[in-house]
């Protein structure tokens, strides 16, 4: 044995006690919680404040449950030796012995953390040694170190291949792993910035902004007490991508964050799908407008009322009816919650206009009265009060009889007086007003002036058809959903988007409303953008919004893609995004190939490249990845039994070791903005690149 990996294996044996006495230490905390837990459930309680207390320590206690089952997976992960010779261990969570000063464990997202992660030989941050252990089933598998303050490695040192490497190296699974003991130091820094306000990440493809989004969610649920205690959300473009993350919090121990898209996040289920033309138009911000403006056609649009009172009709006018709308308006209310206010001020107006009929019909009996009899009955039945000892009394309001409150509340609750309410501020649902808006030629042509006619035509559908909702109408419900009902009850403390170039001017409003503290971390490239998106830049995407406060990191260094792929798509990058700078890759491998078949052998040629590749390299995971037309053909052929099959429009986030890109000018030619998806196609594999285009058929 050499003396390095005697070395390493004594250095292996050592950290395995200290792991040993971790895991040791989780196992207590774990049968701690879980009888904790289980006396809670037991205990009685005594009416419902005794049981919403049970509730609250029984939801507390199975939090931390949850925590601590989740951390089992590589719990320790690395070490960081201080040049005055302390040592702390970094993992999963924090753990701490009674007795002891420094904890048994830390927690990689607390400060004393921080080293790790930042130090470098330039700033060492007082360190000496960064370690890292690679830990599985409990055991320890590998140590390897980093030495910080320029001194030459002694006995038990084992400075060997970085963890990053291996990580990078790592078969892919389908599924993307938690990065937490190998994030990079300009990743580091984003994921535990202390702004508090909205974070923007841009890169390359590869590049980890995703990596950057989950580990920032993770470490702000940790940090930010009050961003946790109000929820985290984390919105993906598509079930695919959600699909692919799912498993990274968890594995960070965080189980309570809302993963989802836009689409799922209201609940509306969309059963029809558009062109990628329409579902653009209906993400332009005009919309907002033109669906303010239907609602606001919907209140009180002029002219009089008349109103049945018992016997009576009782007229108001414009002026009156006008009054009531603008006192509704006034309160700020979104619109069926103002119709309360336009209804007690028409009632208002109701019940004077009834006080001056009745001041009026007692005017005109008295003068009645007096022009038969000579008596002034106001002056008569003054002076027997007085007589009596009363000082004018009744006689002196000649509506003192008409109470008010009686008639105000008789009115409320009348049947008549609500429909005339109903007839002028009828109460709205969303999808009331976003039907109106999308199939009725009028109310678009009024509602959307800035708007050709030819795209109005393409925006409205027959009344008679279906009301199947698509993706692109629920940022429209939502709209309609916060004028007529107001804003949506679940919002969150921090919000973090991945490809979040994606996203429409009006989803953008979806998010915003969900996030009234304005903490954000978004995470996109604009040269991956689809295309639905409006906005080409993040200015526009979120000046509307936030104007320019927004804190904008660029990741330069790819860790996905390898050298030779990503070189092969430099000219497609400068037609599609001129001004930006290519990431620098980290990684090297095989040069893209490329072949060409006709239609006829296209899906022989593609299984022929599966078979090969598959061959050669049997444990890796592969994609074909093509135009969406093409993916009922290339399945009927099988390519599912070799490799996962993905339409363009879904391909963005995913990584694979290998893909096959099948026609890659279909692809191009598919949806508008093609160039970028066929640049998202060409970004996906880790290792290796095939395309495959479709000729000419010579037949
Ligand atoms: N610090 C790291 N340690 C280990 N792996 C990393 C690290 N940073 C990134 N990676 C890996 O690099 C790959 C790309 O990362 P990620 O998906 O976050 O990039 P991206 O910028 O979101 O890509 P895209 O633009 O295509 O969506 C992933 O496999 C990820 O696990």
């Amino acid at each position: 044995m050499s003396q390095f990996n005697a070395d390493a294996v004594q250095q292996v044996e050592r950290e395995q006690a200290q792991v040993t006495a971790v895991y040791g230490l989780l196992d207590e905390r774990l049968t701690e919680v879980r009888a904790q837990l289980a006396d809670v459930l037991r205990s009685p309680a005594d009416g419902p404040g005794e049981v919403y207390a049970r509730e609250v320590a029984a939801e507390r206690l199975a939090r931390r449950l949850r925590l601590l089952e989740g951390a089992e997976e590589g719990l320790v992960f690395g070490r960081i030796d201080g040049a005055d010779g302390t040592v702390l261990r970094i993992g999963r969570l924090g753990l701490r012995t009674g007795g002891q000063d420094l904890p048994l464990l830390v927690d990689w997202r607390a400060e004393a953390a921080r080293p790790f992660y930042a130090a470098t030989a330039v700033h060492p941050m007082g360190l000496r040694r960064r370690r890292h252990l690679r830990v599985e089933d409990r055991r320890v598998r590998a140590v390897s170190d980093e030495l910080l303050d320029g001194s030459a490695p002694v006995a038990g040192d084992i400075v060997g291949d970085g963890p990053l490497a291996e990580a990078l190296e790592a078969r892919r699974t389908g599924r993307m792993r938690a990065a937490v003991a190998t994030l990079q130091a300009e990743q580091d820094a984003i994921v535990r910035s202390p702004h508090q306000g909205v974070t923007v990440v841009q890169g390359g493809p590869g590049t980890g902004k995703t990596v950057v989004a989950l580990h920032r969610a993770a470490y702000v649920l940790y940090a930010s007490p009050n961003a946790a205690g109000r929820g985290v959300l984390v919105l993906g473009p598509n079930a695919r991508f959600l699909d692919y993350v799912s498993r990274v919090l968890p594995s960070l121990g965080e189980n309570d964050v809302v993963l989802t898209t836009c689409g799922e996040l209201t609940g509306v289920v969309p059963a029809a799908v558009e062109p990628s033309d329409v579902a653009r138009l209906k993400g332009r911000s005009a919309l907002a407008g033109a669906l303010a403006g239907l609602v606001r056609s919907r209140q009180a649009p002029g002219g009089g009322l008349v109103v049945r009172v018992g016997q009576e009709r009782v007229r108001l006018n414009g002026t009156d009816v006008a009054a009531a709308r603008e006192a509704a308006v006034a309160s700020g209310l979104a619109h069926n919650r103002a119709r309360k206010v336009f209804k007690d001020q028409l009632i208002d107006a109701v019940v004077a206009a009834l006080r001056r009929g009745a001041v009026e019909a007692l005017a005109h009996i008295d003068a009645e009265v007096a022009e038969s009899t000579g008596m002034d009955l106001d002056a008569a039945a003054e002076a027997d009060l007085r007589a009596l000892g009363f000082d004018g009394g009744p006689a002196a309001d000649p509506a003192g009889m008409f109470d008010a409150d009686a008639v105000r509340d008789g009115l409320v609750a009348d049947a008549h007086v609500e429909r005339a309410v109903e007839s002028l501020w009828p109460r709205l649902t969303p999808e009331a007003v976003v039907s109106a808006l999308l199939t009725d030629p009028h109310t678009a042509a009024g509602c959307l002036p800035s708007f050709t006619s030819d795209e109005r035509a393409r925006l409205t559908r027959s009344p008679d058809a279906p009301e199947s909702w698509t993706d692109a109408d629920v940022p429209l419900l939502d709209e309609a959903a916060e004028l007529v009902d107001g804003p949506p009850e679940a919002t969150f403390g921090h919000i973090v988007v991945d490809e979040a170039q994606e996203l429409t001017a009006m989803q953008w409003r979806m998010v915003m409303r969900r996030c009234p503290a304005r903490s954000m971390t978004l995470v996109g490239d604009f040269a991956q953008a689809g295309p639905v998106t409006t906005a080409s830049d993040w200015s526009q995407a979120l000046g509307p919004h936030l104007g320019s406060r927004f804190a904008l990191h660029t990741l330069t260094v790819g860790y996905r893609t390898t050298r030779e792929i990503l070189t092969t798509t430099h000219g497609l990058l400068a037609r599609i995004a001129p001004g930006q700078t290519p990431s620098r890759s980290i990684r090297h491998g095989d040069a893209p190939r490329s072949l060409t078949a006709c239609p006829r052998t296209l899906a022989d040629a593609v299984v022929e490249e599966l078979r090969a590749q598959s061959a050669a390299h049997p444990d890796e995971l592969r994609a074909v990845i093509c135009a969406d037309a093409l993916v009922g053909d290339l399945a009927s052929a099988g390519v599912e039994r070799w490799a996962r099959l993905v339409p363009a429009s879904e391909a963005r986030g995913l990584e694979f070791d290998a893909s096959v890109v099948v026609g890659p000018e279909e692809i191009v030619a598919a949806r508008p903005g093609g160039e970028r998806d066929l640049y998202v196609a060409l970004t996906r594999a880790t290792k290796r690149l095939c395309t495959i285009a479709v000729a000419a058929d010579p037949a």
